[in-house]
């Protein structure tokens, strides 16, 4: 955006010239305030409205659809602005994050009337929208994370922060692996260094917002990090070594603060994560396996979706965490497999019930910290501690660790609730620009100015009898208006009889109107008693806040302690109302599954009034990869989804909908399924098809977990055939991972004939007449047809168009059986042909030589000539 041009007072060189007219001394403020805010909407504070001048007014005109207008002028051009109400400016900035605009809201912090010119004004607060702490603002189910990404020496750093909750974390990675963690940290803004924005974030629709290359600075990360730890070296935390990260996170943290305008006081710890620890879930698998959001982007139904039955908004955030961010390390999960087992054993329902008296804690304590808590946020917090007796009693004690941590982190200090139950009102005002928030009771100048404006009728009143009684004037009145204030009115006739202390204010047709020096002293208290109660409650609360920052830690803790507790109740809430099972984690690979379900079609299903066909599945080292055949809509693929969601939701501390589940060690789930253009890449099908397929082929291990369905339909069916099967058998043989791979060549059942360890699997249907019942089976052996012309029938195909089909179908498959003996698609891979040894000159030039048709001269300078050629080399 361009503000406009200041103009000079006076060209330079030209004497004959006027000046020109300069900034009216607010809009140079403005531009002032403007020109250090260029990327973003300034809200410039004027009364009881945020305006918009220029560019800015006519973005939010485009953009909010607010009235346009242009009042007076400024350096001889009139002034474009739009405004918005102080009152609703969260809806519109709710609007204006929507859209990726971030908004500097600039208040007025001098006192009207202090200094000659406008009042004093400063950009207070940066709404971005990585750094929304405003609940109104956010979502309430999931964080929207701030991420820094900086690049050193071919490795990528990543630092994120959820301001909201003080979440802060690191970790680096290679280029390949970053589409991964955007995923799994779903950040709303990501800052990268203007002069080398990373490429796989150019597509990545987050909120790019870029920085000078100079903020990604390791050293000043680590002094950044060290001093917002309050440690002297990253060492404990087991991040010094971290220095692309370290760049990241310095330009990360300047940039939260400066959105803030303050330090992050709630920022207190710091997690490092690495790739290696965690389970890997590649973007696409995210995207497949519809974990947070549906193949359309919507939020149900998804694995979490299904999953989320928390009662706070803390509880679904941690779970959508937790399925992001697996470990490979199963200590974390199976100490939530054991706090969800003690939970079943007791009454879930009575925690998750105390649980819905707690209010956001994560939320509050960050917006405490950063001085944006509102009066109701507290009142808030104030509940929540006095409901955590009644919470703690239904947290069962028990040998699960994690319950004992959460039931100590329910226990803060009772000086917290003490604070709050003296200062904060029962019901506070929503702002506390309106007053009513501090508590009667709490502060006796407080409580006094409140009185008198609260028993300045009775006084009134009371003065009126008075003044009567002594004037001996019956129709004297006490009154006040806005312009001359508070006055005694007695008409003409009793004008004469008024006493002495009287003095005349202002002399109507039939009245006069006196003040008195007791009126007087009333009115100046009055008047100034509002203005001054509210200071003083500013005051008050301010000095709360400052009180209440001792205590962020313990604040801190409970907030994760409510988190972790309702998304272990949700966990076990569903685990009973869906029958789950507690899955076994063992040393030995294997995946098996005993009549396991897909518990997004399941609930789908079951709403429907339709039940679920439970499947089985068994993976160890003698029995590594399924080839799955069978009719279209047979249910392959929810067969191999379910498999791969099982794992996750063991993998993340969850029961799982299945009888029984055994699970070995697991790195990574990959998915190849379904065929979609990526038209922002510019990649056609079966190139996104291909190059799904070779990230896996580079990535699986012999812990890897991987889903292929129909592989190589993108092309023609030969190409598609022979890819096919050669990725079948790279995976099968190299990889070694445990494979699903369902396809409709049926060439492909021969694999495992050829490969011990592989092992053909059917959908089973039936036929029925010209239709076909599907039953939904997994069963052993290759499937016997595919009953594709069935299922078009199903869809509703005209029927003459499927007797053309059915005809020609019956050619084709005369024309194979009569046709060439079958091609062993299996046989061992050709060995590599030797290096082709490049030919010399020497050669090429020899083997011109026809030496029979030489002369002796001749021959003796085709000699020479070799040589020379030779020479050369
Ligand atoms: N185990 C099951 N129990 C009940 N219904 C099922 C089961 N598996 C699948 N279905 C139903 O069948 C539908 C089709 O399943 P799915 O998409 O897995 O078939 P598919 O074999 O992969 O088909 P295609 O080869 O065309 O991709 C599902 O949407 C679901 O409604």
């Amino acid at each position: 955006m361009h503000p406009p041009r200041v103009r000079h007072r006076y060209v330079v060189g030209n004497e004959m010239s006027t000046p020109a007219p300069a900034h009216t001394p607010m809009m140079a403020q403005y531009l002032r305030i403007k020109a250090e805010h260029p990327d973003t909407l300034v809200f410039y504070r004027m009364g009881d409205f945020y305006e918009l001048f220029y560019d800015d007014a006519r973005k939010a005109n485009r953009l909010l659809d607010i009235t346009l207008t242009t009042r007076g002028a400024s350096a001889g051009e009139p002034i474009v602005m739009a405004g918005v109400p102080v009152h609703a400016v969260e809806t519109y900035l709710a609007r204006l994050i929507k859209c990726g605009e971030s908004v500097a809201i600039c208040e007025q912090v001098g006192e009207v009337g202090a200094t000659k010119g406008p009042v004093e004004r400063k950009v207070v607060r940066v709404v971005t929208p990585g750094t929304l702490t405003d609940g109104h603002l956010l979502a309430d189910k999931r964080d929207a994370p701030l991420l820094a990404v900086a690049s050193r020496k071919g490795r990528l750093g990543l630092a994120w922060l959820a301001l909201s909750s003080g979440a802060l974390g690191m970790a680096e990675c290679a280029d390949g692996e970053l589409a991964s963690w955007l995923a799994r940290l779903g950040a709303a803004e990501v800052l990268v260094d203007r002069e080398q924005v990373p490429v796989a974030l150019q597509h990545a629709g987050a909120t790019l917002t870029q920085r000078p290359g100079w903020q990604f600075d390791s050293a000043l990360g680590v002094r950044k990090l060290c001093e917002q730890l309050g440690v002297a070296s990253l060492a404990g935390h087991n991040a010094a070594e971290l220095h692309a990260a370290h760049a990241a996170a310095a330009a990360l943290l300047a940039y939260a603060e400066h959105t803030q305008g303050r330090a992050l006081a709630h920022v207190r710890s710091l997690a490092v994560e690495r790739s290696s620890e965690l389970i890997d879930l590649p973007v696409t698998t995210h995207r497949n396996l519809e974990l947070t959001e549906t193949l359309r982007g919507a939020p149900a139904p998804t694995l979490l979706s299904v999953l989320d039955s928390c009662v706070t908004g803390m509880g679904s955030r941690a779970l959508c965490r937790w399925l992001r961010s697996p470990l490979r390390d199963r200590r974390v999960a199976t100490e939530r497999h054991g706090a969800i087992d003690a939970l079943l054993a007791t009454s879930v329902d009575g925690v998750r019930d105390a649980l819905r008296a707690v209010s956001d804690v994560e939320r509050t304590t960050a917006r405490l910290a950063l001085g944006q808590v509102r009066p109701r946020e507290l009142a808030g917090l104030r509940a929540t501690l006095h409901a955590l007796p009644a919470l703690c009693e239904t947290v069962p004690a028990s040998a699960a660790t994690l319950l004992d941590d959460v039931r100590d982190a329910l226990a803060p200090p009772p000086a917290i609730a003490a604070l709050l139950d003296a200062a904060i009102a029962a019901e506070p005002a929503a702002q506390l620009r309106d007053g009513g928030v501090i508590a009667r009771g709490h502060d006796a100048l407080l409580d006094e100015l409140r009185d008198i404006g609260e028993h300045g009728d009775a006084f009134l009143l009371e003065l009126e009898g008075r003044e009567r009684a002594r004037t001996g004037i019956a129709g004297l009145r006490v009154q006040f208006n806005r312009v001359h204030g508070f006055y005694i009115e007695v008409s003409q006739a009793h004008a004469a009889k008024v006493p002495a202390d009287y003095q005349r204010r202002q002399t109507m047709k039939n009245a006069e109107r006196f003040i008195t020096p007791e009126l007087k002293a009333f009115e100046d208290k009055a008047l100034s008693a509002q203005e001054r109660a509210l200071a003083r409650e500013k005051q008050l609360y301010d000095e709360l806040l400052e009180a209440l920052q001792a205590h962020l830690d313990v604040l801190g803790a409970l907030g994760r302690a409510l988190a972790t507790l309702d998304a272990l109740a949700a966990l076990a809430e569903r685990a009973a109302t869906l029958d789950w099972r507690r899955p076994v984690f063992v040393r030995e690979p294997c995946i098996e599954i005993v009549r396991g379900r897909h518990p997004v079609v399941e609930a789908r299903l079951n709403e429907a009034g339709a039940s679920f066909t439970p499947n089985d599945c068994r993976l160890d080292l003698m029995r590594r990869s399924l080839v799955i055949t069978g009719p279209n809509m047979g249910g392959k693929s929810t067969f191999m989804r379910q498999v791969a969601l099982i794992v996750l939701l063991a993998s993340i501390g969850s029961y799982v909908p299945a009888d029984a589940c055994r699970l070995g060690p697991i790195d990574a789930i990959h998915t190849r399924i379904g065929a979609a253009d990526d038209l922002a890449n510019a990649q056609s099908t079966f190139m996104v098809e291909m190059s799904e397929a070779a990230a896996i082929v580079h990535a699986a291990t012999e812990q890897s977990l991987v889903l292929m369905d129909e592989i190589g339909r993108g092309t023609s069916t030969f190409d598609g055939l022979a890819l096919a099967a050669s990725i079948a058998h790279h995976l099968h043989n190299r990889n070694r991972a445990f494979l699903l791979f369902a396809t409709h060549y049926f060439e492909l059942t021969q694999f495992p004939a050829a490969n011990p360890a592989a092992v053909n699997m059917h959908v089973s249907a039936v036929e029925s007449g010209r239709d076909i019942v599907f039953l939904h089976e997994i069963v052993p052996g290759p499937a016997s047809r595919s009953y594709g012309v069935q299922v078009a029938r199903l869809a509703g195909m005209p029927a003459t168009l499927l007797r053309h089909a059915t005809v020609t179908l019956e050619a084709l498959e005369a024309q194979q059986s009569a046709g060439q003996p079958q091609i062993d698609l299996f046989a061992p891979a050709p060995a590599e042909p030797p290096p082709a040894v490049a030919e010399s000159a020497v050669d090429v030039a020899l083997a011109a030589l026809d030496p029979d048709m030489l002369s002796p001269k001749e021959a003796l300078e085709a000699l020479y000539r070799l040589k020379a050629l030779q020479e050369r080399r």
